[in-house]
């Protein structure tokens, strides 16, 4: 089917022309370039191109190569050249043309001038094509008409238009190397056009192989090495028109290069640094393996979860090793990288700076940074993974679906009449918990005794120096702003005494055992409602409050210290109200805390000055604040706090 478009100077090409005329013209340079053009481009103004074979390309470019280098027996002036370079780049590029035919193979079969490579074109070819292009040589160059292989599809008329204009100014551009192929004898991609696409054009503007008739993939790297065997080192320079021609069309001809990065592979990288971001728990060496630079959190080794669990199930415990130790801070890693940074100490550091900011960025919420100032060597970087829920543990269930009901406000819930919302002790009235103060919800004053819920800030993990890290904003908090939930593993009270023995104690090591006792029930309850599904053994006996373990997994406020003073304050937050055995650790601001102040609250609320001992194994409490207890916990296993 004839092109729609005839958008090409008819003069340039004209196959018809017989050899005699040829030989009569060989002097002429713009001749000579018209017929070069013959062979690398079928006639426009034909509905299809006269079939040639290969011997006829070859007779047509020696007689092109003779034209230039032998001078014509009746003149005895040599042919006119502008430059020997030239002459020397024309002839081994058709060298590589007619040898590149004979040495590789063709990289199609070509049953039919019709027959070749289909090229995705640009949706906008004006773009894209600087030549014109024959529907009917088997090359599309429209989306639309990229259905590879197929007859109808090589058949349909080109739908694009480029003007002369453009192909002037393209060709002004010059060769380019050759990022693409193009196929003997009827190449289409101009090889500027070639370059851009390889380059930057999505990969459906890329030649597609047809899938009758070739496969560019499987024999692109011996044309590849054909090419490069004999291109010709020699700069371009000074080009005549027709060496410019010569040299454009040559290259097409067997230029080659690998395929072009799809979007997989180039997303590959980002898709493979997204994936760092995985909150890693427990890793295995084969892991390790296949991705280096994958955060290695909790180690299988130092910190065996699964043993961990076993034998607290058995009733035994593993000892595990101190998590102050360097070695267990250190995710062993293969790579080469880690291994010299763990021969650096600097490297280290770095790359355990770098580990913990990754696990910080699986955060939700406000953003969670780590001070600058910080020059720890990493401690945070062991054992500790940060959490956004609570991870319920064996043995620790939530109270059935049953047992949960909502309000019935309806579709918005009012804060100031929803029945959720628990009566004063001593009248129906209603707790309201939030205000609107300095432009957000706060916790009311009056409140601040009592239960609230959520305000967000963000927060700075730092190193106090003398009680490890510590928890700070950056922003001034008021008063009544929440802060954050204590968060970790939930773990039965059982589970929580061997955890503690087997870390020697809060007087060894620092503790992160949150009891969630607010609401347990004295003997004498005999509320059975609320009891009846805490009886997990059938044995009639209360369950003993669960416990929120943040060592292993936590949130940020598992770094806040304790205060004889503190600013902050924790409130229970229950959110199923039928289950009082697992609800929220929300922290809340005592008073106004300016920006960069250490955020503390106290770890023993109901504390009583008889709770004093003089037991020299009580852990020291370093608050420094002028009414210090001296102690952060009274000399019994602790209960209502951390
Ligand atoms: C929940 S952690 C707090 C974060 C801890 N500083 C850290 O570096 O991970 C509780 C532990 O911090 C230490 N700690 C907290 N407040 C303290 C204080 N006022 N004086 C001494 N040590 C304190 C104790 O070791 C305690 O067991």
């Amino acid at each position: 089917m004839a092109p729609t478009h005839q958008f090409f100077p008819r003069e340039i090409i004209d196959l018809t022309r017989d050899d005699e005329e040829e030989e009569q013209d060989k002097d002429n340079a713009d001749q000579a370039k018209a017929l070069l053009d013959a062979f690398t481009k079928p006639k426009i103004s034909q509905p299809r191109p006269p079939k040639q074979n290969s011997s006829t390309h070859e007779r047509k470019a020696k007689a092109l190569l003779d034209a230039f280098t032998r001078p014509r027996s009746n003149e005895t002036r040599p042919l006119k050249r502008k430059s020997p370079p030239d002459e020397t780049e024309v002839k081994v590029l058709l060298d590589a043309f007619t040898n590149s035919k004979v040495s590789d193979p063709r990289p199609f079969k070509r049953k039919s001038p019709t027959d070749g490579p289909e090229v995705r074109g640009h949706s906008n070819s004006e773009t894209v094509f600087t030549r014109p292009q024959p529907a009917t040589n088997g090359f599309n160059h429209t989306v639309d008409n990229a259905s590879i292989g197929t007859s109808s599809a090589r058949d349909r008329p080109v739908s694009h238009s480029t003007t002369p204009e453009h192909a002037i100014k393209r060709e002004s551009m010059g060769p380019t190397p050759q990022p693409f192929v193009s196929l003997p004898p009827a190449p289409t991609v101009h090889p500027s056009i070639s370059n851009r696409t390889s380059l930057s054009e999505p990969s459906s503007t890329r030649p597609q192989p047809a899938s009758d008739s070739c496969n560019f993939s499987s024999r692109s790297s011996s044309v590849k090495s054909a090419f490069m065997a004999k291109k010709t080192p020699t700069p371009r320079h000074t080009r005549s028109p027709f060496v410019s021609a010569a040299i454009e069309r040559t290259p097409k001809v067997m230029v080659v290069v690998p395929p072009p990065p799809t979007s997989d592979s180039s997303g590959g990288r980002s898709l493979s640094k997204r994936k760092i971001n995985r909150l890693p728990s427990v890793s295995s060496e084969s892991d390790e393996e296949s991705d280096p630079d994958e955060p290695k959190g909790v180690k299988q080794k130092y910190y065996p979860l699964e043993m961990y669990e076993l034998r607290a199930k058995r009733g035994r415990y593993p000892q595990v090793r101190s998590t102050n130790s360097d070695l267990q801070v250190l995710p062993i890693r293969s790579s080469p990288v880690h291994k010299s940074r763990q021969r650096a100490p600097h490297g280290r550091k770095i790359y355990l700076r770098e580990l913990l900011e990754k696990k910080l960025r699986t955060i939700q919420g406000p953003p969670v940074k780590m001070a600058r100032d910080w020059d720890g060597t990493g401690i945070l970087a062991s054992n500790f993974e940060f959490t956004n829920t609570y991870k319920l543990q064996q043995g620790v269930t939530r109270a059935p679906e049953g047992f949960n009901y909502g309000c019935d406000c309806g579709y918005q819930c009012d804060p100031t009449r929803c029945t959720c919302l628990s009566k004063e002790e001593d009248s129906e009235q209603l707790m309201v918990a939030y205000e609107h103060r300095n432009g957000k919800l706060l916790l009311k004053k009056s409140f601040i005794n009592r239960k609230a819920m959520i305000y967000e800030c963000s927060l700075e993990i730092f190193h106090t120096g003398d009680r490890g890290f510590g928890l700070r904003s950056p922003e001034f908090i008021h008063r009544g702003q929440f802060i954050d939930t204590y968060l970790g593993e939930v773990i039965t009270s059982a589970e929580a005494d061997l955890r503690e023995d087997a870390t020697g104690g809060p007087h060894s090591s620092p503790s992160y055992l949150f009891s969630l006792d607010w609401f347990t029930l004295s003997e004498e309850d005999d509320d059975e409602e609320i009891h009846e599904y805490e009886d997990e053994d059938n044995t009639g006996s209360k369950a003993k409050p669960y416990v929120v373990d943040g060592q292993r997994f936590g949130g940020p406020s598992r770094f806040m210290n304790h205060s004889c003073n503190p600013n902050c304050k924790m409130i229970p937050v229950s959110t199923h109200h039928g289950d009082q055995r697992i609800y929220d650790l929300a922290f809340f601001a005592g008073r106004d805390i300016p920006a960069g102040t250490e955020l503390t609250f106290d770890y023993n609320p109901g504390w009583s000055p008889d709770m004093s001992s003089d037991d020299p194994n009580a852990v020291k409490c370093l608050c420094g604040e002028a009414q210090c207890r001296g102690q952060l916990w009274p000399n019994q296993r602790k209960s209502a706090n951390v």
